[in-house]
Parts: C-alpha cells; structure tokens; sequence
C-alpha cells in the first residue's frame, strides 16, 4: 500500500502513544465503592453507600468547607450526565458555579462536543454572580486544541478558585488546563490531590462514575463493556425451547432502552438473531440511537431479520474471514456492513470497536457469547433483571456459559453492587473490574517534555488521527471548529464544523423540499456526530436526494472546507505545519475513502488533503488539489 514503508514504524508507534496511555493510568486496588449510573431510582440500595446527589445545595453554613466542595463536585457530576442518552456518547462535563456563601449561582452541562462548554454555560447563567465566586468542575477541560474556552470563560468570569473532581484521563490532556488557570493566577483545588477528606473521597467516586466508560475505555484499550440480561428467579434467560420474551417487565424493559440510549452500540451472538430476531432500538421517546452488532462465527444467519432494516440505525456483522461469502453479499445489499475478522472472538473484535472510537457497548447476548466476553476480559460491568418468575428446564439457558471455574472461591466478585427494584423484578449491578484510578504521577506529555526536552513522544514519521480526542484529533473533519463558507450568491454562512459542511453539501441545490429541509437540519445539527447521522442516513435513506455530481465534487467540497479551518484558526495552522515531514493519516479502520483502513489499504484521501494543504501553507506546491481529485 502506498504507506506501506511506514507500517512497521506506524505500529510500534501506535503501541508506544497507547502504552504510554495505558501506564498513565494507575490502578487502585483497594476496589472503591460505586453507586449505580444515576438513572431515575425506584429503590436503591448500594453496598458502596454513596450520598444522595444533592441537586438543591444553598447557602448552608453549617457545612465545613470539605462537606460544601463534596457536595458541589456532586452536582457537577451529576449535571454531567445529563447529556448521556442524548447524543453519541463522549466525555461528560458539568459545572457549578458557587458564590462565597456557597449558593449556587449557576449551572451547566456539556451536552456534546462543540456545543457550549459546560463552564461557559454555567457563568453565562450566573452572570455578575461569576465575580470571586468557585466553580465546581467534576472534570478538567479537555481544552485539546488550543481553543482553551473553558478555562478563557471561567477566566473571564472573574472566578477566583476553580475545584476539580478529576485530572483529564487522557495523558496529553491531562494537566492542560489545570497549568493555564494557574498561570492566570485562579486558585485551583484537585480533589484527592490538594482537598482530602472521606466526603471529598466520595465525591471523587461519583467523578470517576459519570466518566467511567472513557477512563476505562483509555486503561484497557476497549470499549467499555456492560452486560446487561433478563432472568428469571430460577436463573434462567430464557424457557427450554429457546422461548424469552419475556422474563422482565414492561418497566425494566423501558430502562433497558435507556440503558441502550447511553451506549454506543448494542451486541449480541448469532443465536440470539435466530432464537429471537431483536430489533435492540432505543425506544425510549428521542435520544441517542445505538449502533447494532452481531458477531456470528459462522454467518448461519436468517435472510430477513429485523436487524437488516437499517432505515433508522445501521448493523455490522462482525465475523470469521471467509465465512458464507455469498452471504456477506446479500447482507451488503441490505446495507449492513461486514467485518471480517481472522480469530473472530470478544477481545478482537473489542480492540477494532476501540479503533474504531466506540466509548461504550451494551452487550445483550446469550449465555454463550458472555462467557466467552467474561472469560477474555472485556466485560467491565453486569447489569442483572431478576423477574420473580419461576420456568424451570434443565435445558434452559443460563445468563453466563461455560467459565471454566471449578471451585465457588474462583467465582467473580461484583465490586460495588447496587440493588434496585425495578418494577415487580430487582436490578442487580455491579462492576466486573474496578474503575482505575486516575492519580497524576506520571507527568502528562508536555510535563515529560518539560523535563526531559529529547522527550517527544509525538514526533513520528506518520501521524495518526482520527477521534477528536487524539493528539492530532483537531485535524479530524469532526473537530468543533466553526468554518464560514460562501453560499451560492457569495455570501459567506457560519458552519459549525468542517464535517457539517460537507455533510450538508451532499444535498445543495437539489430541487426537493425534503433535500432542502435536510441541508436545514444538518445545519442546525448540535453537534458534527450529529450532523453526520443526519446526512448519512439521509443519503442510505433516500439516494435520489444526493446530489448527482457528488461523487466527482466531493473531494473539492472537503478541501476547501479544510482550507478556510486551517486558515483562519492560527493555533491549528501552526499545528498542521509543525507535522511537516510526517505523513498524515486518518486512522479510520472504516472508511476506505477518507481513512487509511485497518491494514493501511484505505485511499486516506483526509490525510492526502491536509499534507496537500501544508505544502500550500509552506509554500512548497508538488501536488495540485486537481491531482489529489483526478487520481480519484
Ligand atoms: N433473557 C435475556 O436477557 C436474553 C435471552 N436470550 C436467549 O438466549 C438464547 C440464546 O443464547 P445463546 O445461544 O447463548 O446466544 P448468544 O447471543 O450468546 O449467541 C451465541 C452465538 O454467538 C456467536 N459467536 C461469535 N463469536 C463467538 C465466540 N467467540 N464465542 C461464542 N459465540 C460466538 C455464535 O454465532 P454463530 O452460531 O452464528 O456462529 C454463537 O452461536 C435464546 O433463547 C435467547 O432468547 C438472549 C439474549 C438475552
Ligand atoms: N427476553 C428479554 C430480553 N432479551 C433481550 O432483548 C432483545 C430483544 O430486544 P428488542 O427486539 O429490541 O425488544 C433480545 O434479543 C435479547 O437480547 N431483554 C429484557 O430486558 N427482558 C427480557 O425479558
């Protein structure tokens, strides 16, 4: 392939920036105590005994200054989660803005990436109240590209001390902003760090909680994991003849939609296609629709299934190389997309998903499959239904499989159960593995370099990128970055990112109400993941509304729309030119066409764009953006 050279460089590369990841973070064996996802109670009991969120917390002078933080950091986190189930996850933010006297003077969450920041949202409402007062941060900014917003608004604002629950879990945006308030000379307390106390402990549990998909997600390079099943009191999941709908009730079905909603797909095994052909939506009024996937070893699947009607989510079938091409052919045809994989089991198919930027999986399979995700490790935490049904059957199945455990000691211990009645049934959850703890002693990458300046853990030949989050994510088309671009009479209209742009392109000037409504819409879209769903699944919808030169503009759409980013934004100019020498490459395992592809077999035409943009920027022109679009 045309970056093959680099491969074996690329990949040792890969693994030293994800050891350096992994080693950022450092596990806490003493297995703390956590509550459940903070999903409307019915009745919870957790062995962990975590507070009550506080959502009401005034003036109160009889709480020490300790109780007052705890109780604020809270909030945050809990105002964190508001956005969970709204949108394609990502991390959570929230904040509090507190005056001396410890009332609350405003709020704010994050409800996705390149919306507001939670901190601006919040001094926005508290307005001349920001003045000496602290903000409550369940998590440092992610200011990854330089745009620093958040700590600009807190700043700005007039705050005088900012308590942060957590550092950022990811190692080059850890610290940042943190090290930028300081310097502005804003007192910054971390908890755990400068604030110590058993109620500041807790209050730490409840940050690491609400981001615990992606600080999980960062230690263990997969997607965070939940098993979630239905039995009966007798253990069973489903009666002999293979018959499960259903064991739970109404109203814990409903929160398993909800429990769908939060993740960023739902899995489950072959047999469960077969036995009870789901459609494992999220039908729970609006919010985030998951992604679905089957694995299926051997493809022996039904030709019609409610899963290959991908009008309103898509499926991948994930499977063993080789298997039933024919098949794979006609699940093609439908729209589903199949990835084959040589050794087709839990942790592989985990690490591509990781890849490929999925946060958190809902896995709703049947015994078989979650022994074989228990047993290699990738489940993290297990949501259990238990119906006071009584079906018997030797034959039944069971939630879990064969685990090989011959002795009731090698059993796993759920670590910080919660038991919560849902409905007429019980929910039992727990954590398979504790949340690793996020402590800062490892300095985070510009530390390094701080003290050891031949310390460049980025400097490469190839330059990786692909989620937002990545060191380089700003050169991805999903960075929040608003571009303005001229309409078809000259006049130039704000965009809110490069990937809305394009995405909205596809469906200019076509002579259709619905196609216009659709640029509307993307237009408006909160978010680019947003704005991607809508165009993509638009264009799988209704090809006949795309536009018919797409194909042979869309190249052009994209560059120009890269050009205006990296033009008028200084800071990711400099970023683009400071890779000069290093070969570009989007690493979507995915997409063949602006990614680089698994294996280095993707075209990687967002890579060829930005390296074409660079020579431009430096002055050095080999190749034309006519030729990047005619070797097309
Ligand atoms: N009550 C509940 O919560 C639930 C109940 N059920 C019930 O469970 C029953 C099905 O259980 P079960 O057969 O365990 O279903 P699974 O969902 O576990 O499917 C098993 C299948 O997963 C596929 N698979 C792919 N990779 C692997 C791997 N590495 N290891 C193991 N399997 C792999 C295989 O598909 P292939 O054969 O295609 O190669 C295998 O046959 C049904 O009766 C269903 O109604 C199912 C889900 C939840
Ligand atoms: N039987 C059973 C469950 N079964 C799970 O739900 C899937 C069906 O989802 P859907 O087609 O979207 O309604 C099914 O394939 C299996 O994974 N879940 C539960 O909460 N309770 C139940 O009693």
């Amino acid at each position: 392939m045309w970056y093959d050279a680099f491969g074996f460089i690329a990949r040792s590369l890969m693994q030293m920036i994800f050891a350096h990841l992994f080693f950022s973070i450092v596990y806490d064996l003493s297995m703390l105590p956590m509550a459940a996802l903070s999903l409307p109670p019915v009745r919870v009991y957790c062995s962990g005994g975590a507070a009550t969120p506080n959502s009401s917390i005034s003036n109160n002078n009889l709480l020490g200054n300790h109780a007052l933080d705890a109780a604020h950091i809270r909030r945050a986190a809990e105002l964190a989660d508001g956005s969970a189930g709204f949108t394609s996850p990502h991390p959570n933010f929230g904040c509090v803005i507190a005056s001396k006297s410890g009332k609350v003077a405003g709020e704010g969450f994050l409800y996705a990436q390149g919306t507001k920041p939670a901190e601006v949202l919040a001094v926005d409402a508290a307005g001349d109240f920001s003045r000496r007062a602290t903000a409550y941060l369940n998590m440092e900014p992610g200011d990854c590209h330089g745009d620093h917003s958040a700590v600009s608004a807190l700043v700005q604002a007039g705050i005088e001390r900012v308590v942060i629950g957590l550092r950022h879990p990811l190692q080059h945006l850890r610290g940042n902003a943190i090290r930028a308030l300081r310097s502005q000379g804003l007192q910054v307390d971390v908890l755990g760090e400068d604030l110590n106390s058993k109620l500041i402990e807790e209050a730490r549990k409840s940050c690491l909680l609400v981001n615990a998909p992606l600080i999980c997600r960062a230690a263990s390079r997969v997607p965070f994991s939940v098993l979630k099943y239905a039995m009966t009191l007798d253990g069973k999941i489903a009666a002999s003849s293979g018959h499960a709908a259903w064991i739970s009730s109404k109203t814990s079905r409903n929160r398993v939609f909800e429990l769908r909603g939060r993740s960023d797909a739902v899995i489950v095994g072959g047999n469960t296609v077969r036995k009870d052909n789901p459609r494992l939506t999220a039908r729970h009024g609006g919010g985030h629709m998951p992604m679905r996937i089957v694995m299926s070893q051997t493809l022996d699947l039904p030709e019609e299934a409610h899963l290959w009607d991908t009008s309103d989510v898509s499926t991948i079938v994930a499977t063993q190389r080789g298997a039933r091409r024919h098949f794979q052919k006609h699940l093609a045809s439908k729209g589903i997309e199949v990835v084959e994989f040589d050794i087709l089991n839990p942790r592989e198919v985990m690490e591509y998903f990781h890849d490929r930027g999925y946060l958190s999986l809902l896995w709703e399979c049947g015994g078989t499959l979650a022994a074989a995700a228990i047993s290699s490790g990738v489940i993290h935490k297990v949501f259990a239904f238990v119906a006071p049904k009584i079906i018997g059957g030797k034959n039944a199945p069971s939630p879990v499989g064969e685990l090989g455990m011959v002795e009731m000691t090698q059993a796993f211990d759920l670590i910080d159960v919660c038991y919560e009645q849902v409905g007429p049934d019980m929910l039992i959850s727990g954590f398979l593995q504790p949340i690793p703890d996020v402590t800062p002693v490892i300095p985070s990458v510009d530390e390094t370099f701080e003290i050891d300046p031949t310390v460049t853990p980025y400097e490469s030949r190839i330059i990786f990128f692909y989620k937002t989050w990545d060191p380089y994510g700003a050169f991805s088309n999903f960075s929040p970055h608003q571009i303005k671009m001229p309409d078809d009479s000259g006049d130039y209209e704000p965009w809110l990112s490069v990937e809305h742009y394009y995405q909205a392109q596809k469906f200019v000037g076509v002579d259709d109400p619905v196609a216009q409504d659709c640029v509307e819409n993307i237009k408006s879209a909160r978010s680019p993941e947003e704005a991607a769903r809508i165009g993509r699944s638009m264009q799988r919808k209704r090809p006949d509304l795309v536009r018919c030169e797409w194909e042979s503009v869309k190249i052009e759409v994209m560059y120009r729309a890269l050009k205006c980013k990296f033009s008028i934004y200084p800071h990711l100019n400099a970023m683009l030119l400071s890779s000069a020498g290093c070969v570009l490459v989007e690493a979507s395992p995915h997409d063949l066409f602006w990614g680089g592809g698994r294996d280095g077999e993707g075209l990687n035409y967002l890579g060829r764009l930005l390296m074409q943009l660079r020579s431009e920027f430096l002055g050095e022109s080999p190749t034309s953006i006519d030729d990047i679009v005619l070797q097309n």
